[in-house]
C-alpha cells in the first residue's frame, strides 16, 4: 500500500524553463518542480539548461523530469545531466519501460472515456504516483483543460496527483472535491507558455493551503 495520507496537498510546479520561476515557486512553497524534456512542447527545456537550474536550487525540492515516448538512452542521458530525482511519463510507456531507470516514476494519464483507472494502476503498480490530467486527443499533455473531477473513483486506487486546467480561481475546489495527494499545474500559473508568473503562484498556493 502506498502513502496516500494527506493532511497537506503537495504542489508541483511544471513546465519550469528559468531559474527565476523556480526560485519563486519555492519561495512560495512549492513542493516540486517539473521540467519537460519534450521537443515539441512549448516549455520544452533542454538537459544543460536544465542542469543549471537545478544546480542552484536549496535542498527538499524535488525535481522531475517529463518525458514523451522518449528513449531510453536520452532519458539516462537527462538522469546524467542533471540528476534529476523523479521522472515523469506522458507517453505511450509501459510499466516495464518506466521501471528500467535508476529514478522513481510517477505515470501520467488521461481521463479518456473507458480508461480503467483501477486496472491502470494495477498495471503501474511502482508508479509513485499516477498524474491525471485532461484528454484531448493527439496531445500528450499540457492543454490547460479540465476534466470531470467526478470521474476519480474513491477511495483513489493509488496516491493521485491531480492536473488539468488547474488555476488560481478553481485549486481550491479541486483540492476539495478529489482530495488529492498532489497538485501539479503548468498554464494556471504563467504569463505565457514558458514563462512563469510569480504573483498567480502564490496565490495558487495560498489557495491550496486554504482548501487543506
Ligand atoms: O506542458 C506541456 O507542454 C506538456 C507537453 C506534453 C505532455 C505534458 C505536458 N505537460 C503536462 C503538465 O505540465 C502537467 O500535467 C500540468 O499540470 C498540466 O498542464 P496544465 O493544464 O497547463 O496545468
Amino acid at each position: 500500500m502506498k502513502f496516500q495520507q494527506v493532511n497537506r496537498t503537495r504542489v508541483k510546479i511544471c513546465g519550469i524553463t528559468r531559474l527565476e520561476d523556480a526560485l519563486a515557486a519555492i519561495h512560495s512553497g512549492a513542493d516540486a518542480l517539473g521540467f519537460v524534456f519534450y521537443k515539441k512542447s512549448p516549455r520544452a527545456i533542454e538537459p544543460e539548461a536544465a542542469a543549471e537550474i537545478i544546480r542552484q536550487l536549496p535542498a527538499f525540492v524535488t525535481t522531475t523530469g517529463l518525458f514523451v515516448n522518449a528513449d531510453q538512452a536520452y532519458i539516462d542521458l537527462v538522469i546524467k545531466k542533471t540528476r534529476i530525482d523523479l521522472l515523469q511519463f506522458h507517453g505511450d510507456e509501459n510499466a516495464e519501460f518506466c521501471n528500467q531507470f535508476s529514478r522513481p516514476y510517477i505515470k501520467a494519464l488521461r481521463m479518456k472515456p473507458g480508461l480503467d483507472l483501477q486496472l491502470e494502476c494495477r498495471n503501474y503498480a511502482d508508479s509513485q504516483a499516477i498524474l491525471l490530467d485532461a484528454y484531448r486527443p493527439g496531445i500528450p499533455g499540457g492543454t490547460g483543460e479540465v476534466f470531470d473531477w467526478d470521474l476519480i473513483p474513491k477511495p483513489h486506487p493509488s496516491p493521485i496527483i491531480l492536473a488539468g486546467g488547474l488555476t488560481c480561481e478553481n485549486v481550491a475546489q479541486a483540492v476539495g472535491t478529489v482530495q488529492p495527494f498532489a497538485i501539479d499545474v503548468s498554464g494556471g500559473v504563467e504569463q505565457s507558455k514558458g514563462i512563469k508568473d510569480a504573483v498567480k503562484i502564490d496565490k495558487f498556493i495560498n489557495e491550496v493551503t486554504r482548501a487543506n
